[in-house]
């Protein structure tokens, strides 16, 4: 108790002391427990970011009067991680595994991150894809406990003082936020509200996978209303029950929040997830250059996937310019997605984007998409209209019959879309077709990994949006390749936050897909694997974050000054979920001091903030002084 006082008064320095001498950092970690001992001695063990439940100490019980308060016996991390693990497979449905995980996030995030990275292949499908679209699908249902923040239009002209309320850790930063307006949840449609489970998964994944702390993570839904029927008779239904609001009330409740986060929180990054393409692109234009944010349905998507084909190509060994690639689906994920084939073959190939579109025929719920079709084609589609075909082509199975493709790659949401026939067709085009049903969640897939590879006679280049087990052909055992935007989106966001970019650049997003392409061995490439193993995908996001920053540099748009080892520094800043050491002063002292300042933001106000450079549990503190 004493020892904590006395950190808390001022070694290493206070408040004010930090700006003079920025070198030392004061950390949340020094704040909070004395918080705790002098206002609240039991709410520690019920706050996520501090709890360590039975692994408190019995000088950590007695520091923060919890003595009596937890069974006798102190256990390790480990042991806890493994209670959790078994009370997890002990759950049958993956829904009731995605509640009891949950619930742990709830408790400690520090197991709940433990538990998530030791056994990512099979915590991932519960946390992400698919089971997170049916966690949305019953999210009134299962609702329990409040989690991120919600916007709708009674909040007009409020949103930046809402935003104040925003301190689920007495800790006032935000350094990432999740933002959806549920209108186009995976491929389930409009889930209003409910699109809540996305951002949270999505931010789980950016603390897992990349190392942002999950403190300063922000899941965030604006309510402009559902025009799902169901659920607007629903009584589980938590949102506002009203139908979609028109762009005259929509564009300037999304503006006004955007502009209350960037006011609130300088430096933040923002992420559009799951709206759908009405808004989607046009958002997405108004605001990249302006406040550091992305799209991952269409950018990020169109990394992960261009980062694939670029791989599967290699392993069709055609010409590149003779490969002719279907896309059922040219929305959001399909523009975003040919977008990013056509980036990344000019930064990998020099082919002109001209010349890359050629390849691509997109097909949407009227057909095939030509210059002649006679409808009212959407801005972002016009780019790939077909000029070469006259003739209306609307079934698949004639598009492919016509096109001949080399590939076909599934972002419409319909399931059993390519159908034993189409795979058959594309067979007898091909030597190895290049089969990507992207789809998600499962049960959207456009096929299923089993059927590819069985009527391909495992020929097939395959990745799929959601996970599928293991395919046995003959003696052979397929690993199918997951094509899915959860290995872009963590490193391209993280390094874009941590060099403070000024915006996410093509080029930044380029980098992030070619950096991505080339972590495939060539031994994983010779088994079919397209991306990297899921397992490195710590090691996958620094690299990613690295390119990223690096780019950012070069394009003049990062704003720290710039570390020696880029690698390194990323490295260093990554969240490990470990536990705070609550004991007194001394030992807190040598933990937490920064060894080398070397990323340093340039600019006020941030240039008082340290981005730590240990990263674990330290978190860019200007707030808690109380600064700017
Ligand atoms: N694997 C991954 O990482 C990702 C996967 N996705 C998945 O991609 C899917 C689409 O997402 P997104 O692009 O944002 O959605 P959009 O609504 O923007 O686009 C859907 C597209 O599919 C077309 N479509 C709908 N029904 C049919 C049909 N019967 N036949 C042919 N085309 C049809 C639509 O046509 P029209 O334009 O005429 O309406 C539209 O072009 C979702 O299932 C989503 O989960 C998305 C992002 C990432
Ligand atoms: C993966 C994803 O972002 C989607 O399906 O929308
Ligand atoms: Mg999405």
């Amino acid at each position: 108790m004493a020892g904590l006082a006395a950190a808390e008064n001022g070694i290493p320095g206070t408040p004010d002391d930090h700006y003079t001498k920025p070198r030392t950092v004061r950390t949340i970690s020094l704040h909070r427990p004395s918080h705790y001992v002098n206002e609240d001695p039991s709410g520690i063990l019920f706050n996520r970011h501090f709890n360590k439940g039975t692994a408190f100490s019995i000088d950590e019980r007695e520091h923060l009067h919890l003595t009596g308060l937890l069974p006798g016996k102190t256990e390790s991390i480990e042991l806890q991680v493994r209670r959790c693990y078994r009370q997890f497979r002990n759950f049958q449905s993956p829904m009731a595994k995605y509640i009891y995980l949950s619930s742990l996030r709830e408790r400690s995030d520090t197991l709940f991150y433990n538990l998530v990275l030791q056994n990512l292949k099979e915590t991932l499908p519960i946390i992400y894809t698919p089971t997170v679209g049916q966690a949305c699908l019953e999210f009134g249902l299962n609702y329990r406990a409040a989690e991120g923040m919600y916007f709708d239009r009674d909040l007009r002209g409020r949103i930046r003082e809402a935003l104040d309320n925003w301190k689920p850790n007495m800790l006032d930063e935000v350094s990432i936020i999740v933002v959806t307006d549920g209108s186009r949840i995976l491929g389930l449609g409009d889930l209003g509200t409910c699109g809540m489970g996305i951002p949270i998964g999505k931010l789980s994944l950016y603390v897992a996978a990349a190392g942002f702390h999950p403190a300063t993570t922000l899941p965030v839904v604006i309510d402009t209303g559902t025009n799902n029927e169901a659920l607007l008779k629903d009584d589980f239904y938590l949102g506002c029950r009203h139908e979609r609001l028109a762009n005259e009330e929509y564009y300037p409740l999304v503006d006004e929040f955007l502009m209350a986060c960037v006011n609130k929180w300088p430096n933040v990054l923002i992420q559009f997830e799951d709206f759908s393409n009405d808004h989607a692109f046009d958002l997405l234009e108004k605001y990249r250059h302006k406040i550091l944010c992305f799209n991952d349905d269409i950018q990020g998507t169109g990394a992960v996937i261009a980062a694939g084909f670029l791989n599967a190509m290699k392993l069709c060994k055609l010409p590149i310019a003779s490969h002719r690639i279907v896309f059922l689906g040219a929305g959001a994920a399909g523009i975003g997605v040919a977008d990013q084939i056509c980036a990344l073959l000019k930064l990998k190939h020099d082919i002109p984007v001209e010349q890359a579109r050629k390849m691509f025929y997109m097909v949407d719920s009227k057909g095939l998409i030509t210059a002649t079709r006679g409808d009212n084609l959407a801005s972002f589609k016009k780019p790939y209209a077909r000029h070469d075909i006259t003739d209306s082509v609307k079934d698949l199975l004639d598009v492919v019959k016509k096109v001949l493709p080399t590939g076909i790659i599934g972002l419409s949401g319909q399931a059993n879309a390519f159908n034993d026939e189409i795979i058959d067709q594309m067979c007898q085009i091909t030597e190895r077709p290049i089969i990507f049903p992207l789809s998600n969640p499962t049960k959207n897939s456009e096929c299923t990994a089993e059927q590819a590879f069985r009527i391909s006679q495992s020929k097939c280049i395959f990745a799929s949006g959601s996970p599928f087990p293991p395919v046995t052909v003959g003696e052979t055992v397929f690993h199918p390749s997951q094509g899915n935007n959860m290995y872009i989106f963590p490193g391209l966001g993280f390094g874009a936050w941590l060099c403070r970019s000024k915006e996410v650049s093509d080029g930044m997003i380029a980098v992030a897909a070619a950096s991505l392409a080339d972590q495939v061995s060539q031994d994983e490439l010779d088994r079919g694997q397209i991306y990297p193993p899921l397992e490195n995908i710590r090691d996958i996001s620094a690299k990613i974050a690295t390119a990223v920053i690096e780019q950012a540099f070069a394009e003049g748009h990062a704003r720290i000054q710039r570390p020696k080892d880029i690698l390194t520094t990323v490295q260093k800043n990554m969240y490990q979920p470990s536990y705070l050491d609550y004991q007194p002063a001394v030992s807190l002292d040598g933990r937490i001091r920064l060894g080398s300042a070397d990323v340093r933001d340039m600019h006020s106000p941030i240039d008082e903030a340290e981005i730590n450079t240990q990263g674990n549990h330290h978190l860019g503190r200007q707030r808690l002084a109380g600064g700017a």
